[in-house]
């Protein structure tokens, strides 16, 4: 049973809300949202240095996030992410190993104390009521994909509509509050994850100083979907923490190194320049572009920072002649075969051999739904 008149508002806009009742008749239903992985398609990782992007939400892997009420206040672990019980000694290594300390739930638990922050900060009260915090995610694990964000983004979602506060937090504040949730547990990472997360579909960001300092966030434009042309998604389970990753540049950005500066601001061109290649369909223009932006964050992160694994995903795809890049900071890489579909299939040839995993891009349209959007115009 469903329980609120925004019912048919989220069926048309496709936003994924679950609401089902208890099984006693007065208990409060529980909430459930779905946040899907995203590409960078032009312009990443410039969104971490005042740059712009083209980010695409995706339907292939997606993470969702349930809140029931409960009397206690519980964020409950996932039973294979957040494993603390092993076979064996052996068992518990090869764990940290492959998948490294930490799962999911602290991120539930830092977006729940930056919302608390965020609303006491700004008089919107909050009822008294406890939930039970749970959630599941396909998306492979730190692959670029932003799987981090995703719960982020979803738990946020179901904070929103349990506290009945959905059209006092603005969206375009919302991929803020995702980024600090993820900045309170030291994780380096920019906006351009959370503003496809929570906008869906095809969005150009501008995240420029001036922007950033007058409004508080980005500028981001909504762009049609059908512009896009088919792209491919390629993978390997190849785990890697974009904090180690972004932080060797980061700290060359932010001690002025002219080289990482420079190119950071050619990377924000390409998605303006991208921007206008999608808008008038040059598809030609827009394959340069993308093997353009991988050139540059190779020269700035350097063979060793991105992985040999990483890399031969690219060069695999570029020996075919398709274009491709990182989706995010390094484990999955977006292909665009220019020439259709018998380049496709030398593409998936090509990564069959390689032992890497490829599939056809699934577009993820709007997320966002009537309330959302009054928030939009709201000032
Ligand atoms: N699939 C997942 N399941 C549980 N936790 C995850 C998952 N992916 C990421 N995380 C959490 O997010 C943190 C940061 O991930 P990150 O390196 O940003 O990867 P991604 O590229 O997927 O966003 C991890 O240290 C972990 O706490
Ligand atoms: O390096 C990038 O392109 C992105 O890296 C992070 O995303 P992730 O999915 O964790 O690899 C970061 O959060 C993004 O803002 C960067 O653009
Ligand atoms: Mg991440």
């Amino acid at each position: 049973m469903h329980y609120s008149n925004e019912e048919s508002d989220q069926k048309r806009h496709k936003t994924d809300i679950k609401m089902e009742s208890g099984p006693e008749k007065n208990n409060p239903p529980a909430i459930e949202h779905k946040a899907y992985a995203r590409i960078g398609l032009l312009g990443n990782p410039s969104d971490v240095y005042y740059g712009r992007t083209v980010s695409v939400s995706v339907a292939n892997f997606w993470a969702s996030v349930k809140l029931e009420p409960s009397d206690d206040l519980v964020i409950a672990p996932h039973p294979t992410h957040d494993l603390v019980q092993f076979k064996s000694l052996g068992h518990l290594v090869d764990r940290l190993k492959n998948e490294g300390y930490y799962g999911g739930v602290r991120l539930l638990m830092a977006i729940c104390k930056v919302f608390n922050s965020h609303c006491k900060d700004n008089g919107i009260n909050l009822h008294k009521g406890n939930f039970t915090l749970s959630y599941d995610t396909n998306i492979p694990r730190q692959t670029g994909l932003s799987g981090s964000s995703a719960i982020v983004c979803a738990a946020l979602s179901c904070l929103l509509d349990f506290y009945k506060v959905r059209h006092l937090v603005k969206v375009e504040v919302r991929p803020n509050l995702i980024l600090s949730a993820e900045k309170e547990l030291g994780i380096v990472a920019g906006l351009q994850d959370r503003v496809a997360q929570v906008y869906g579909g095809l969005v150009y960001m501008d995240f420029s100083k001036t922007h950033m300092d007058d409004l508080g966030h980005g500028k981001y434009i909504p762009m049609d979907t059908n512009l896009l042309p088919p792209l491919h998604l390629i993978y390997a389970e190849n785990p890697s923490d974009s904090g180690k990753v972004h932080s060797t540049v980061r700290q060359k950005w932010l001690d002025g190194d002219k080289f990482i500066i420079s190119s950071m601001e050619e990377v924000a061109n390409l998605a303006l320049e991208g921007r206008a290649a999608l808008l008038e369909k040059d598809y030609a223009r827009l394959a340069r572009l993308m093997n353009h932006n991988f050139d540059l964050r190779r020269r700035m992160f350097g063979e060793d920072a991105l992985g040999a694994l990483n890399i031969e995903m690219v060069e695999v795809a570029q020996q075919v002649g398709a274009a491709s890049k990182f989706t995010g900071s390094g484990g999955a890489v977006v292909a665009f075969c220019p020439d259709g579909p018998s380049q496709v299939k030398l593409l998936e040839d090509a990564c069959k051999k390689a032992g890497f995993v490829v599939q056809p891009v699934e577009v993820v349209p709007s997320r966002l739904n009537e309330i959302d959007l009054k928030t939009l115009l709201s000032k």
